[in-house]
């Protein structure tokens, strides 16, 4: 124990016992990367030295999005112009790239339609939602823990059609819900902790009372098998430039179960929706089917360029994707617990696999003055207030090396900076 309050004691050397253990996880790394069947696909994106364990936040970049871009703008903009709606399949392209999405996320084609931000379709999804449900609901529930812009949108929909707003925790939704429950706006997996939560169980919990199941998929999608169309799920949103490396801004999705599309009421009808968008009728008549997501001008660029990325799942299975992000996280946990300083750093995700998402997030004193050390030494992850290190994992293209790697850089940074001591206790007087 330090012997003056509030001064920092002296960073301590790894022991050499320490640094053994360090040299066989590393050669277990080594093994675990040359067994891993997914290995290859690292060759697909554009990386670097830096150990990047921020796709949770802002997807790598797929080498064949460059050329395919290049080609849209010289070819089907700069040479075919306007023909390429029709000719370069620009009209459809929101739909055709929602069938890209589809199984991913367990959907059947003709489900899911690729548009507008995740915020744009979090609004079309509530709104829609409440639209739907029975006469009598006066609230809808939004998950407590909601990346902020889920509940700002879910505030101002239910404020626009008179209902309420009740925050609760995802696992006492089930509990809470009543016959007055339009819908219930539920992250997958939490921003933060990086917590997976219960879709299945939830969804029932919803249905047996009679409200609708809305999910945002933005940091479970590409990172695990989702299952919407087998656990009957009603509307979900999800972003692209995740776990699916669409792009800065890439265009974001909504799913909407098949036997509601055509009840579906988009509270944003552009003519896009329309189901005669070239007849020019003063009146709105919706599209069938899940064309009526869609709202004005899809951004092509964005859409085409994720469509391009999107190309590296073909024959990659959703289920190997989890098995490989389980076991790349269990392995940094473990890599962490014995490169950390005792007592540094806590894991709010859960060990749980039953309830884990595909990053590690640590609660750590000086949590971003830690990240900064980790950003100046090459392992790239994200600070999240008020004191969260998250590391997002990529079974796509992270390694068991990246993974070692970024633990044992923590380890020396949080060696080197020390923890903050409290202030020493005052003399009351
Ligand atoms: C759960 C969740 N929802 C929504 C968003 C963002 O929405 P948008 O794509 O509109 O910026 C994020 C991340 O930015 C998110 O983590
Ligand atoms: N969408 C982002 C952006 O436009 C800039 C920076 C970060 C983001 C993010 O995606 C943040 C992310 N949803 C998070 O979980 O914190």
């Amino acid at each position: 124990m330090s012997e003056s309050p509030g001064t920092p004691e002296p960073a301590e050397a790894p022991s050499p016992d320490v640094e053994a253990q360090a040299a066989q996880q590393v050669a277990h790394a080594r093994r675990l990367d040359t067994d891993d069947p997914l290995a290859a696909l690292r060759d697909r994106f554009t990386l670097d030295d830096v150990t990047y364990l921020d796709g949770n936040s802002l997807g790598a970049l797929p080498r064949a999005v460059p050329g395919r871009i290049a080609d849209v703008i010289a070819r089907e903009w700069g040479e075919l112009r306007i023909r390429s709606w029709t000719e370069s399949g620009w009209w459809t392209a929101p739909e055709r790239i929602g069938d890209k999405i589809a199984p991913l996320i367990g959907a059947a084609p003709g489900r899911v339609v690729v548009g507008d931000s995740t915020s744009v379709n979090v609004f079309k999804a509530v709104v829609g939602g409440i639209r739907m449900a029975g006469k009598g609901c006066t609230e809808i529930l939004v998950d407590a823990t909601t990346f902020p812009t889920d509940g700002y949108i879910a505030r101002s929909a239910a404020r626009m059609t008179g209902l309420a707003v009740r925050p609760v925790e995802p696992a006492r939704i089930s509990d809470e819900v009543t016959e007055r429950t339009a819908l219930a706006l539920v992250n997958h997996v939490d921003y933060r902790t990086g917590a997976l939560n219960d879709l299945p169980g939830i969804t029932h919990a919803l249905h047996s009372a009679g409200a609708l199941a809305v999910w945002d998929l933005c940091h479970s999608a590409g990172a695990l098998p989702v299952g919407l169309d087998a656990h009957h799920v009603d509307l979900a949103v999800g972003c692209t430039y995740k776990y699916l490396n669409g792009g800065p801004g890439s265009p974001a999705y909504l799913y909407i179960r098949e036997s509601l599309q055509n009840r579906f009421e988009s509270p944003l009808p552009g003519w896009n929706s329309h189901a005669e968008p070239f007849g020019m009728d003063p009146n709105y008549t919706p599209a069938d089917g899940i064309v009526r997501g869609r709202v004005g001008t899809p951004d092509i660029l964005s859409l085409l360029a994720l469509e391009a990325a999107l190309d590296v799942w073909e024959d990659v299975s959703i289920e190997d994707v989890r098995t490989k992000s389980l076991a790349l996280t269990d392995f940094f946990l473990d890599c962490v617990a014995l490169y950390a300083p005792p007592g540094r750093v806590r894991s709010v995700t859960p060990y749980d696999h039953r309830r884990r998402g595909s990053q590690v997030s640590l609660e750590c004193s000086r949590a971003g003055g830690v990240m900064d050390g980790l950003i100046r030494r090459g392992v790239v992850g994200d600070f999240r207030e008020p004191d969260v290190l998250r590391f997002g994992f990529t079974p796509l293209y992270t390694s068991f090396v990246d993974a070692e790697r970024a633990a044992r850089v923590l380890g020396e940074v949080l060696r080197e900076l020390p923890e903050e001591q409290p202030e020493p206790a005052g003399d009351g007087g």
